[in-house]
Formats: C-alpha cells, structure tokens, sequence
C-alpha cells in the first residue's frame, strides 16, 4: 500500500523533491502504485465516500487494525445516524405495493453488504466491482437492492431507468445529507446540499453563469497556459507519470481559471497543500464523528486558508470589476428571473469549494485515461495528431477557441466521449432517497430507500454494443471513437454527466479543459507507454472514475517546438 498519491505528492513536501512543480522524474516503474481518488459532487454519500475511506486507511495501517478502524467508524457513523438510517419497516416491502422488491441482498442488519467494502473494485476493470457484480447477479440487471452501511437502497441503470426516476429529481427522489458537520467542511450552502428545487435552481442559474460557452471562451487562454505550462514539464528520455501532470493541470485550472488568483510559485505549493489537506478531511470518517475537533485538524485549518483566498479575490473583484474567471462570473451574476438576487458572500464562497471539488479529480482522472487509450491505440494519437495539423494550417498563426474545438475537432470530441463511455464514473452519483414508494421494470423501491444511478452500468448494459465477454468496455478490445462519428453506429445508452436537474454543472469547463490539453498534447508529444501493454492493463481498485494502476506512466518519445502549438498570446496570460 502506499499514500493516497495527492496526498504523498502534494501533502508532504519531504517525499519528494518538487523542482519547480516539475512532476517529471526518473525512477523504477514499480515505485508507483495505488492511489485514492476524491471526487467532486457526490463525496459526501456513503456510497462514493466510503470506498475512499476504506482505500485512504488501506494505505496506512495493516488489514486488521485497519478493518477494526473501519468496521469501529462505520457503526459509530450508524449509531450517530441511526434515526436517519433506520426509518421503521423501510427494509420491508411496501405492502399497499404488490411488486415485489428487486433482486439482491441487503447483508447485515448493521453494516449492510460487507461486499461494499471489500470488492470495491478490481485489477481487470477498476472500480465498482461490488456494483458490477450485484448487477450481474439480479435477474434484471437495471436494477438491484443492496445495503450501504445498511441503509436499504437501489442502484438503477440503463438510460430510460435512470430518466424516468433521476428527472423527477426533488419529486420523486431527493439528495440527503449524511452528516452536518461534513456539510459544514464542504462549505453549507453549496448547491449540492441544496433540498429545495426552487433554491437549487437559484444557484444553479447563477452558479451556472459562470460556465456557460461564451464564459468559457474567455477562460480559453487561462486553459490553454495551464495546458502549455505542464506539457512544457514533460522531458524527451524521461519517464512522466501522466496523471501527477494532469492533476497539477487541473488545480491549476482551479486556482487561475475558478479563483481566478495570480499565484505566485512559493504559494502554488500551498494552495496544492491546502486543496489536498481539505480533500483529505472531506473523505475521513473523523470528521463526521469527531466534528469539534474539525476546526483544529489540518483539514481545518485547509478550509480556512481556502476560504481565505476567496475572501481576498471577493475584496478585489469588488474594488477592481470583473475579470474571466469564474468566480467574477458569480459574483456579478443577476438572477434573470428576479434581477434584485445575486449571490450572497458565503453562497459563493460555498459554491466555488464544490466547483474545485468537483471539477479536478473527474477531469483529471479522465485525461489520465485519455494518455492511456492514446497509448495503447497509437491510430488515435495520429488522428488527433492530423487533426491538430489541419486545424492549425487552417488557422495559421491565431490562437485556439473554443469555437474551432467545436467545429474542427471531431475526432477529438469522438475520442473524450469514448473515453468516458469506456470509463465513467463507477460507483453511484450522489444517493437520493425516494420520497414515495416508486415501480420500476416491475420492481418496488419503497419511499425511504437510497436510490442512486450508476453510469458504467448504464454503458455497460447498452443493448447496441453489448458483448457478453464485457469486451465493448474493454480499453484495448472496445476503444472506437469513430463509432461516435457515425449516427448508425454511435451509442445511445450514455450519461458520463449525469441527468437530470443535477445534470453536470461544469459540463462546459470540462469538456473544454480536457479538449485544450489533448489538442496541445498532440501537438507536441509523441511517447511510448512505459509498462503498459495491450496484455497487461491493470487498474486501481478504487478510484471514483478507474485510472490505470501506474498513473500512466509514459516514456517521452520526442517533444515538438512550443510554436507548433499557436498558443503565444495565451502563454502571456
Ligand atoms: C470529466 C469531468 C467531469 C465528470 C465526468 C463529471 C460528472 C458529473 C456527474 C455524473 C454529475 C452528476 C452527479 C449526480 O447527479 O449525482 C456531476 C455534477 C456536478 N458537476 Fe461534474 N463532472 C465533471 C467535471 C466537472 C467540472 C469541471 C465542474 C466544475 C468546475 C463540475 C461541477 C459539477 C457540479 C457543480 C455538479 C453538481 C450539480 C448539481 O447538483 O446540481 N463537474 N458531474
């Protein structure tokens, strides 16, 4: 076991030397290893949360200990909640309902299914094993029951499922909140937390402002220098772990482009730090038992920092006018539909917490297997590679928009959506809980029951590419972007974003982030993978979105002029 990577790379400065954030360095191949994930918008569900939980004390501390710890944190959790967890008769079926329940186990009275914390996930494909295998195990493999820490719930797959229930979102089903304290760490009036449709409409309206496609063109160039500067980092002869690039990537993107700061490189580490540190607590069972001490931890003393910075940018947003990052974007929004509300000081403090949340582990995690499918794949990389040529004569000498992404790319865009339909998130969104006993596919889900989604199921189970042997979600076997290209061929069962009224937020910034970096990448690098075969992909057991188990580590072949990329105006920025 080793640390939680964010954690040992950016947590502790003593583990490694970091030469001016430069992630690229030379060393043996089996010094790599598992790393836990964190993950925006759901962590604060048992189901997402705990298979971090249980990896993060993995890491640390031998199995025994380990599993008292965890089995000791999880009971305390259920005692704390147990008003919540235990509603009378909600492990029973409804009896005004003549459904039956659906298919699967709901484990031990207590601690629910122990195979939710024990099969997490698998070398051959990653995480969310345990939901693989209850879907597998149900006559209808759409939907199944099972337990988290023994809360009785559903896991619904398959597009039209997941539409009828997840789009009557506040109707049918509702997000709930596991613990005050941990909404307190994540920042209280987050959207995520928000209960009510009409106020979550609210922040979603002006939340939202800051992300729409014409926003995003004007974070282009702040993207486009975070791209360059990290591709810049890589080294030819060198051996790079890919997702230690991607994930500075995307904290860069959090502290230029949401925050908007002007970090000076002294304070780049602090902010990685603190990023890591407030993530650290987010996903640690203490800070729900424990909450007192919350102030004091260093998880803590991260969100106070944190909050800081955005405190000083709210002070100079007010003083100086807006400027292109997001978070101006939200602090000069006007409700459209009631034009006297805008956002309120810790409204927007909560909101831009979750947008850092939620929009660097996904993207991150999906670019680190972008480099992996680009490796195993070496068409795809000439393909984005010719695209890029052509894009650039076309445009000779102006800088990159994200228009011309849009309308000269299509290959690049068929590549990020195979991407995520290969490897979306594994495990459920945020859990909801049914506020009425419900029929689906002829099963009962009784009002009170968790109920999530999971989209690698839904993509799995697509009837027009499903191959018995799993072989249409195999990275080698199953990897076509150009299956995208075509109407006849494209797939139809497909949510990587999610669906319904909490339908992916930062959707917009996502896509054009992921897109700005693969289109430079190509552009300049040409590499091998270093270990990685088409025989021998393996995965890290848990992750929220699966990532290769070494990072992608790659061995830099040859690197491209920095003109080559057109991004001179940008590197100004
Ligand atoms: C590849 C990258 C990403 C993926 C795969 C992804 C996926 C998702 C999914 C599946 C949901 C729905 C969760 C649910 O319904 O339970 C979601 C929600 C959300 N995402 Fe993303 N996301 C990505 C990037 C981002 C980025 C970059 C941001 C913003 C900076 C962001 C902000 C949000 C927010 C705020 C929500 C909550 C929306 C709400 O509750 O109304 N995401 N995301």
């Amino acid at each position: 076991f080793e640390l939680p990577r964010r954690i040992a790379f950016l947590g502790n400065s003593h583990t490694r030397t970091r030469s001016n954030h430069n992630p690229t360095f030379s060393r043996s191949p089996n010094q790599h290893g598992v790393r836990i994930d964190s993950k925006g918008g759901s962590t604060q569900l048992q189901s997402t949360l705990f298979p971090s939980v249980v990896t993060k004390i993995s890491t640390v501390i031998s199995p025994p200990l380990r599993n008292s710890i965890l089995f000791g944190s999880a009971a305390a959790l259920l005692y704390k909640n147990r008003k919540k967890f235990y509603p009378p008769n909600l492990p029973t079926p409804d009896s005004s309902f003549s459904e039956p329940l659906p298919d699967g186990s709901l484990g031990c009275p207590f601690l629910g299914n122990i195979a939710f914390f024990t099969k997490v996930g698998d070398r051959k494909t990653g995480t969310g094993a345990f939901y693989r295998m209850q879907s597998s195990l149900s006559r209808n493999p759409r939907i199944f029951k099972y337990a988290p820490l023994g809360r009785p719930s559903v896991v619904i797959s398959g597009m039209s499922n997941v539409k009828r229930v997840f789009n009557q979102e506040f109707k049918l089903v509702k997000t709930g909140i596991l613990s005050k304290s941990f909404a307190e760490m994540f920042g209280g009036e987050s959207l995520l937390f928000a209960t009510n449709p009409d106020r979550h409409q609210f922040l979603r309206r002006l939340v939202g402002k800051s992300m729409t496609p014409e926003q995003i063109n004007f974070a282009m160039p702040a993207l486009i220098a975070s791209a360059a500067q990290q591709i810049d980092t890589l080294k030819v002869g060198k051996d790079v772990e890919m997702e230690e690039v991607l994930t500075r990537y995307t904290l860069d993107v959090a502290w230029r482009q949401i925050l908007g700061l002007d970090l000076k490189d002294d304070e780049i580490d602090t902010f990685y730090d603190a990023v890591n540190d407030w993530i650290g607590g987010i996903l640690s069972p203490t800070t729900s038992i424990l909450p007192i001490f919350n102030k004091y931890r260093r998880c803590g003393k991260a969100l106070t920092y944190l909050i800081s910075k955005i405190d000083d940018k709210l002070d100079s947003l007010k003083r100086n006018g807006p400027d292109g990052s997001t978070m101006s974007g939200m602090y000069f929004a006007k409700d459209e539909e009631d034009p006297s509300k805008s956002l309120d000081r810790s409204e927007i403090i909560s909101n831009t917490l979750l947008l850092i949340l939620a929009g660097s582990e996904t993207a991150a995690s999906t670019l680190t297997v972008s480099m992996l499918a680009l490796g195993l794949h070496k068409d795809a990389l000439k393909k984005l590679k010719d695209e890029q040529l052509a894009m650039m004569s076309k445009y000779e000498g102006e800088d990159m928009t994200r228009d011309m992404l849009e309308k000269d790319c299509p290959y690049l865009d068929a590549f990020v959506k195979e991407v995520m339909r290969v490897k979306p998130l594994a495990t459920t969104g945020a859990m909801r809980f049914a506020q009425e006993t419900f029929v689906l596919d002829g099963k009962q889900v009784p009002k009170g029951y968790g109920v999530g989604f999971n989209p690698y199921l839904t993509h799995f189970l697509d009837p027009a590419l499903k191959k018995e042997d799993g072989s249409h979600m195999d990275i080698v076997m199953g990897f076509k972007p150009e299956r995208w290209m075509d109407d006849d061929t494209k797939p139809t069962e497909y949510m990587p974003f999610g669906v319904g009224p909490r339908y992916c937020l930062g959707v917009n910034l996502a896509l054009a982030e992921m897109k700005v970096f693969l289109a430079l990448f190509a552009r300049r690098v040409d590499f091998d993978m270093t270990n990685t075969t088409p025989e021998n992909v393996e995965w890290k057991r848990v992750s929220i979105i699966p990532k290769p188990k070494d990072g992608a580590l790659i061995s830099v072949l040859s690197m491209s002029d920095p003109s080559s990329m057109v991004v001179r105006s940008a590197l100004s920025v």
